[in-house]
């Protein structure tokens, strides 16, 4: 099934997370830095089908219209894609492939490989492609300077063997490769950047006096783990977090980030 038919309401927020959004909303210049699959949008089986669920998406515009507030999204996605499926004003930040694409204020700066990268991502078609096509329900997802090796729709044994022979003969092929596990998902780049370090970029551009950070995934620890004592992280859904605060997943997350926006609404109104 590709869309929930049928989406539960969001569960209250616990008295912690609202309190640190009551303190985060009075921050002076304030970065809100948003994952996009499973944090803003449902995970579903085609990513070209993913979208924000629409209580996210008005929470998202509503921060925007804040003065002295900035959003962004940090995604895996290439930085294509992730504009195709955000389809939000071009005032968001953007940054793909894991902060190898960024699109900021200015005309977006593209991604330039080197000679020996350019090399490296055609090495890793071929064989990644070898992969995909010798195993049921695996496909590849091509990005500026890598690929996602896709297996939701696969079997558990298939999807193993796909994880396990792409990683081998991808490595045994290139050196310092940089390899992500993500959601049904490993993901092979030449170039190594992570979320984290886009999260440092993101604050120094925007001269950020506070970060607010949600993500779901494995890669977005790199993002908490770059929050200071004064930000606000929130790890959408299971698995172990560095993540100060946590919520069950895209409805809670977009009751957060109203909540954020009417806060800080209340407090631009006060000033
Ligand atoms: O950093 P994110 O914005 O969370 O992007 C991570 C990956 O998201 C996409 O794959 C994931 O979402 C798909 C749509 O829900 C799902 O089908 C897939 O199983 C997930 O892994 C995207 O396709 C990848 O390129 C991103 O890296």
């Amino acid at each position: 099934m590709n869309e929930p038919r049928h989406r539960a309401a969001a569960a209250p927020l616990p008295s912690s997370l609202v309190g640190a959004l009551r303190e985060l909303a009075r921050t002076r210049r304030l970065l809100v830095a948003l994952d996009f699959d499973g944090t803003l949008a449902p995970e579903v089986d085609s990513p070209e089908k993913a979208r924000a669920i629409p209580e996210a998406r008005e929470a998202v515009l509503a921060l925007l219209k804040l003065p002295n507030t900035r959003v962004a999204l940090v995604s895996g996605r290439a930085l294509r894609s992730l504009i195709e499926v955000s389809d939000l004003p071009d005032s968001v930040l953007l940054v793909g492939s894991h902060g190898i694409e960024l699109r900021l204020d200015n005309p977006e700066d593209r991604v330039s490989l080197d000679t020996a990268e350019i090399e490296q991502v055609e090495v890793l078609h071929e064989v990644l492609g070898e992969v995909a096509d010798s195993i049921d329900q695996v496909w590849l997802e091509s990005k500026p300077a890598g690929f996602a090796l896709h297996t939701r729709l696969a079997t558990e044994d298939n999807s193993r063997l796909a994880h396990l022979v792409a990683l081998s003969e991808a490595q045994a092929e290139i050196e310092n490769l940089t390899v992500r596990q993500g959601k049904n998902v490993l993901e092979f780049a030449v170039r190594s950047t992570t979320k984290g370090e886009a999260v440092e970029h993101l604050r120094r551009y925007t001269a950020a006096d506070a970060v607010f950070y949600a993500g779901d995934d494995v890669t977005d620890e790199d993002a908490f783990a770059a929050l200071l004592s004064h930000d606000v992280g929130v790890k959408s859904g299971p698995g172990p977090t560095e993540a100060a605060f946590r919520v069950a997943g895209p409805e809670e997350v977009a009751l957060v980030l109203k909540t954020l926006a009417t806060f800080r609404e209340g407090d631009v109104h006060e000033q």
